[in-house]
C-alpha cells in the first residue's frame, strides 16, 4: 500500500516517517518548497527526538520521498493522510479551515485512481461531513474516493513513540470499506492490542477536541488551586501528589506552573468554544473561557513576581531559561515562556534568553530579545533568573551551578521543578508558583460572568 501525507509539519513529517518505519512506501507533500527540499535531503526542519534518525533511514532507502506535486501523489498513493495546519483565525477564536479545504480540494482534483482520504488535522465537528461535498464536486466521477477521520493524539517531544505505539486509535468512517483500509494501515498497532474505536465522523472529530479540552482543564484546575495555595500558604505539588494518588484523578497533567501553550491546547479550546457557539450551545463550553483565563493569569503572575522581586524592571538583567512551550520541543507557538520573556522586555528589562533548541524559532518571532547559546551566557551577571521551560538541564540545576554566575541570587521557578529548600538554604531569594516559596498574593478578582 502506498501512502501520502499532505502537510509535513510537526504532525505530518512524524506520521510520514513512522508510516515508512511500518514498512509502507510513503510520499510527503507540502506547499512549502523549503521544507520539502530539507526533508528530501533527510534533514528535519524542526526538533523532535528520534525523528531525524527515522527520516534519514527511510529517505536513504527511498521508501520515504517528498514532493510539492499533488499530481504526483494523486496518481501514486492509495491512502492520503491530511495533516495540514488548523490555526486560530486571526482576531477570532474559531479554527481557520482554509488549509484543510485547500488540501482536500487539491487531492480531489488530482487523484486519478481509487483512493481513501484520511483526515488527521484537528478540526471542528462537522468538517469531515462538509468535505464529502468538496471532494465530490472536484473529483473525477469515475474514481472512487473515500473519506475517513483519524484524529492524532501525539505529543511533541514523544511524537515517534506516540505514533508507533498510540494509547488508542480512532476511526471516523461512513463506509465499512474505508474501515478495512484503515485496519490494514494500522495492522501492527492493532496486532499489539491497541484499543480501536470505530465510529462516525462527528464522534471522531469530537473525541480529539474533547481530549485536548480535558487536558487543558486539568492543568487549569491545578493552576487555579495554585492561586489559593499562594494566598493561604499551602503547597501545590503536595496537593497534586495527594489528589493524584486517587486513580480516578491520576497525577499526570497536574503540574502547576506557568501554564499550557503550544500549537494545540490553546487554539483547540478556543475553536471548540467557537464551534459550540455556532451550534447554539454557547453555555455547554463556556467553562473553557475560564480555563483559558486561569491559564493566561499564570503568565501575569510570573511577570508580577519578577516586578516584585526587582522593584523596577528597567535596566535590570533577567536570564530566561527556556522559551519553547515545553521541553524536548523547539515549538514556540503560543509559548507561555516566550510571552513572559517578551513582557519583561517590554517592561524595560534587559532580557537574555537561552533555550537548548528553540532560540532560532523565538528569534524569528521576537528578534529584539538577546538570544544566547549557553546557560552561562544567559545567567552571568543576571539580577534575576526565570526558569520557564523545564528542559532536563534546567531541572537538574543546583545553587552551586548558578551561584558563581549571577549577581542577584534571585530565581523564579515557573515550572515547579527545583528543590526550593536547597536554593533557600544556599541564600537565594527563591520563588516557585503555588507554594510557600511564593510571596502572598492579592486575591484574584475576576469580572462577573
Ligand atoms: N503538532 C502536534 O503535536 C499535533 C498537531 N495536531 C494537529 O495537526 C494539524 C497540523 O499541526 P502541525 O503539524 O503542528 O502544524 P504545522 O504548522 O507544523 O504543519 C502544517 C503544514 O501544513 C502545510 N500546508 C498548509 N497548507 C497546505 C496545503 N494546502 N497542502 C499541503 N500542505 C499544506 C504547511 O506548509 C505546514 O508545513 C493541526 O490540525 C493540529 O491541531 C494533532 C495532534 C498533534
Ligand atoms: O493536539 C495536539 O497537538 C496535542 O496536544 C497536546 O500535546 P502537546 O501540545 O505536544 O504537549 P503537552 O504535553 O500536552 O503539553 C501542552 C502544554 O501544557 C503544559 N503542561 C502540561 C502538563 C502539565 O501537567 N502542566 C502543564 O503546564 C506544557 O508545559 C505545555 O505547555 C496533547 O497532549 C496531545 O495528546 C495532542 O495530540
Amino acid at each position: 500500500m502506498r501512502i501520502s501525507v499532505i502537510g509535513t509539519g510537526y504532525l505530518g513529517a512524524t506520521h510520514a516517517a513512522c508510516m515508512a518505519e511500518l514498512g509502507f512506501e510513503v510520499m510527503g507533500l507540502d506547499i512549502d518548497p523549503a521544507k520539502i527540499e530539507a526533508l528530501s535531503q533527510g534533514v528535519l526542519p524542526f526538533h523532535e527526538p528520534g525523528l531525524p534518525e527515522l527520516l534519514r533511514k527511510h529517505v536513504a532507502t527511498g521508501r520515504l520521498r517528498f514532493t510539492t506535486s499533488y499530481e504526483e501523489v494523486g496518481a501514486w498513493a492509495d491512502v492520503h493522510f491530511i495533516g495540514v495546519g488548523t490555526p486560530q483565525r486571526a482576531g477570532e477564536h474559531a479554527a481557520d479551515l482554509r488549509f484543510v479545504h485547500a488540501a482536500a480540494r487539491s487531492l480531489a482534483e488530482n487523484i486519478s485512481k481509487d483512493a481513501l482520504i484520511v483526515g488527521k488535522s484537528t478540526v471542528p465537528v462537522g468538517t469531515a461531513r462538509s468535505l464529502v461535498d468538496v471532494i465530490r464536486r472536484h473529483s473525477d466521477p469515475s474514481v472512487r474516493i473515500g473519506l475517513a477521520w483519524n484524529p492524532e493524539f501525539l505529543r511533541e517531544g514523544f511524537a515517534v513513540q506516540d505514533t508507533l505505539a498510540p494509547d488508542r486509535i480512532v476511526f471516523g468512517v461512513d463506509d465499512p470499506a474505508d474501515e478495512s483500509v484503515l485496519r490494514a494501515v494500522y495492522a501492527r498497532a492493532l496486532e499489539n492490542e491497541t484499543p480501536l474505536i470505530v465510529t462516525d465522523f462527528e464522534t471522531a472529530e469530537l473525541v480529539k477536541v474533547a481530549a485536548n479540552a480535558f487536558l487543558a482543564t486539568k492543568i487549569s484546575f491545578i493552576n487555579a488551586f495554585s492561586e489559593i495555595t499562594e494566598t493561604v500558604g499551602g503547597d501545590i505539588r503536595t496537593l497534586a501528589d495527594a489528589i493524584g494518588h486517587d486513580a480516578r484523578i491520576g497525577r499526570r497533567f497536574l503540574n502547576a506552573g506557568v501554564g499550557f501553550g503550544g500549537g494545540c491546547l490553546p487554539k483547540d479550546i478556543r475553536a471548540l468554544r467557537a464551534r459550540a457557539s455556532e451550534l447554539g450551545l454557547d453555555q455547554s463550553m463556556r467553562f473553557l473561557a475560564e480555563v483559558d483565563q486561569i491559564n493566561l493569569r499564570r503568565r501575569d503572575r510570573v511577570v508580577h513576581l519578577a516586578e516584585n522581586m526587582l522593584g523596577e524592571l528597567a535596566g535590570k538583567q533577567v536570564a530566561i531559561l527556556g522559551v519553547a512551550f515545553k521541553p524536548d520541543s523547539d515549538d514556540v507557538r503560543d509559548s507561555p515562556a516566550l510571552d513572559v520573556a517578551v513582557r519583561l522586555y517590554n517592561a524595560g528589562a534587559d532580557v537574555r534568553v537561552y533555550d537548548p533548541k528553540a532560540n532560532h524559532n523565538a528569534a524569528g518571532r521576537f528578534p529584539r530579545l538577546d538570544y544566547v547559546d549557553s546557560l552561562e551566557a544567559a545567567c552571568s551577571g543576571a539580577d534575576l533568573v526565570v526558569l520557564l521551560t523545564e528542559w532536563r538541564e534546567f531541572r537538574e540545576l543546583t545553587p552551586e551551578d548558578l551561584g558563581p554566575l549571577t549577581e542577584g541570587r534571585r530565581l523564579i521557578d515557573a515550572r515547579n521543578v527545583l528543590d526550593a529548600e536547597a536554593w533557600e538554604a544556599a541564600g537565594w531569594q527563591f520563588v516557585s508558583l503555588g507554594s510557600k516559596y511564593t510571596p502572598a498574593r492579592e486575591p484574584v478578582r475576576s469580572a462577573a460572568p
